[in-house]
């Protein structure tokens, strides 16, 4: 054989065994990491990755594989924690590097660096972060109570005229508070064109965010001409959609700012101190943006879920009417201060939270540098989940865990079976401080937790306890009159957990909780007026048409 074809033929061969090491080990779960189903070479565990309903999934693994689990998907890792004592130990205690988010190339695209949730906690990320606490901390959630109280008036208001939208007129609340708050302006109606384009785009949003995630994972797709990615086009149309909708109430706050018809709202905090807190104008108009984003949809669907489980739990709803008339009566509207004495409806709504979360897989972390968990290693470039879903349903945790019980926050304040009570007597405090963290996981963990956490409970508290008071809530009937049972679990795709609107037969308690939804409707006028400077035509119309009614 001549030098040559020795050449050819040791370079075959040094080609084929790289091929065949790269074969064998792309896909494959490294030594060191949490254990997992079984891994194929190059797809590793891509094959089997759920696409919907993924946190029941993760469930089943979890309890499979651990607390802590680990998926290879192709080159890359997913790490799935599902127990509290995991988060506490990798979200909270190792959060400098577990904080960062999974890259998005869309979220980039679309936004630039202006995203605030999907960025990693760089400089401005810090500055977003900053203001967002200010604007959103427990104190300053308190001095929003009285918009929220005028808007839930509104919410009785719109449930006692059109019972059939239900849907939409706990969107329209969750919605008109946030844009309130934050931007300064409200929304009188669900189709309030700014909200309909808002929710419009959104959607458009989502979409992109989540069949882009596919370019994360195959980086050349980026380069197709336009011709082979539709997408493209697509991107410029969300990018120019969502400058427009996050940067006009912008404007608008400083037109009245000129005019000196200023309401109070956090973008004008913002704005007095965008110098300290480093925010460009672009940040400002993306920080309001992307708070009204975050927190009108998870709030609407929490109200959703309430009402689902209401509807569906009879016995329940019983027990929280008779607690309310028992403190309320039937002359006036339940207030905040009325909660405390509500061990009942607070459990009600703990318990919902538990069982039918807003968010049960938190939304995805990733780790910057490697973490590590009980000898397992969390590699850097890891996407980290934390599975609420498992640990709402672990039976270390709770009794009964499928079974809807409210009374067990009114057994144990965090709503603990006897295995932790028993535990607790024997253990040390500081042992078991991981255990802190429940019921606020809901709202994430670490360093990326929720910040309009307490606006959030604020809502959701007031309408839970209102809705109640005015309302029953009741299984839909067939045609003979028979009462239908609703299916609780038919959510829709996607990271949150949120029903497919369902059927429910909402009847006014009396004609006196009646007359005075009516009344209180009418007297919160005054405070929705500050906010309804920009209203268009046909919103000034309808306000004016609702309030002399
Ligand atoms: C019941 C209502 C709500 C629920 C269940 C909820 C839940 C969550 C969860 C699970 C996260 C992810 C935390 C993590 O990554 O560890 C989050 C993040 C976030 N939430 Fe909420 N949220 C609610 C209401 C709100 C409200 C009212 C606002 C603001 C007005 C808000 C603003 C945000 C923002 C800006 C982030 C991203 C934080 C970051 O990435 O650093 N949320 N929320």
């Amino acid at each position: 054989m001549s030098t040559s074809s020795l050449i050819i033929t040791a370079a075959g061969a040094l080609a084929i065994a790289g091929l065949t090491l790269v074969v064998f080990r792309v896909g494959r779960r490294e030594a060191g990491l949490p254990p997992g189903p079984p891994t194929v070479p190059i797809l590793g565990n891509l094959h089997v990755f759920p696409t919907v309903r993924m946190h029941v999934k993760f469930t089943e693994w979890a309890r499979v594989y651990g607390e802590i689990f680990s998926l290879k998907l192709v080159d890359g890792t997913v790490t799935v924690l599902s127990s509290l004592e995991a988060v506490w130990h990798v979200l909270e205690h190792q959060h400098h590097v577990t904080s960062n988010r999974p890259p998005s190339t869309i979220a980039r695209m679309v936004a630039d660096d202006l995203h605030f949730p999907t960025l990693n906690p760089d400089t401005r990320w810090k500055s977003y972060h900053r203001a967002a606490k200010v604007i959103l901390s427990s104190s300053a959630a308190e001095r929003h109570k009285p918009v929220i109280e005028a808007e839930v008036c509104q919410l009785l208001y719109d449930f006692l005229n059109e019972p059939e939208g239900f849907f939409d007129h706990a969107r329209r609340c969750s919605t008109s508070i946030t844009l309130s708050i934050v931007c300064g302006k409200r929304a009188p109606r669900h189709s309030t064109p700014y909200v309909k384009e808002f929710y419009r785009m959104m959607s458009d949003w989502i979409r992109l965010l989540e069949s882009g995630a596919a370019l994360d994972l195959v980086p050349p797709l980026r380069y197709l001409p336009e011709i082979l990615a539709p997408w493209k086009a697509e991107v410029r149309k969300v990018r120019q959609w969502m400058q427009e909708l996050y940067m006009s109430p912008v404007k608008e706050c400083e037109e009245r700012e000129t005019k000196g018809t200023s309401n109070g709202c956090a973008l004008e905090a913002i704005r007095e101190n965008a110098g300290d807190w480093k925010l460009t104008r672009s940040m400002v108009g993306f920080l309001g943006g992307v708070l009204v984003e975050a927190g009108s949809d998870t709030t609407a669907l929490s109200m959703h879920n309430m009402i689902l489980m209401a509807t569906a739990h009879q016995g329940a709803q019983r027990l929280a009417h008779e607690e309310i008339d028992r403190v309320v009566g039937n002359d006036r509207l339940p207030c905040y201060d009325d909660l405390s004495r509500m061990p009942y409806v607070k459990a009600f709504i703990l318990e919902v939270s538990r069982l039918k979360p807003t968010a049960p897989l938190g939304f995805a972390h990733a780790a910057s540098g490697d973490a590590m968990h009980k000898g397992y290693r969390i590699p850097q470039g890891s996407m980290i989940f934390l599975n609420y879903w498992a640990i709402s349903r672990d039976p270390a945790l709770f009794d009964d865990p499928e079974k809807f019980m409210p009374e067990r926050y009114i057994e144990h304040p965090q709503g603990f079976g006897k295995a932790i009570r028993t535990r607790a007597e024997q253990s040390s405090p500081d042992e078991d401080s991981f255990l802190r963290i429940w019921p606020s996981v809901a709202f994430g963990a670490g360093k990326r937790k929720c910040p309009g956490m307490y606006l959030g409970q604020n809502i959701l508290n007031l309408a839970v306890v209102r809705l109640l008071w005015a309302f029953s809530f009741n299984q839909p009937r067939d045609s003979s009159g028979k009462e239908l049972d609703i299916d609780i679990w038919n959510d829709k795709p996607g990271i949150l957990g949120a029903p497919f609107p369902f059927d429910c037969r909402i009847q006014v308690r009396s004609p006196k909780h009646a007359e005075i939804i009516r009344q209180s409707y009418r007297d919160s006028a005054s405070v929705f007026e500050p906010f309804e400077q920009e209203l268009g035509e046909a919103d000034r119309e309808w306000v004016a048409a609702s309030r002399v009614d």
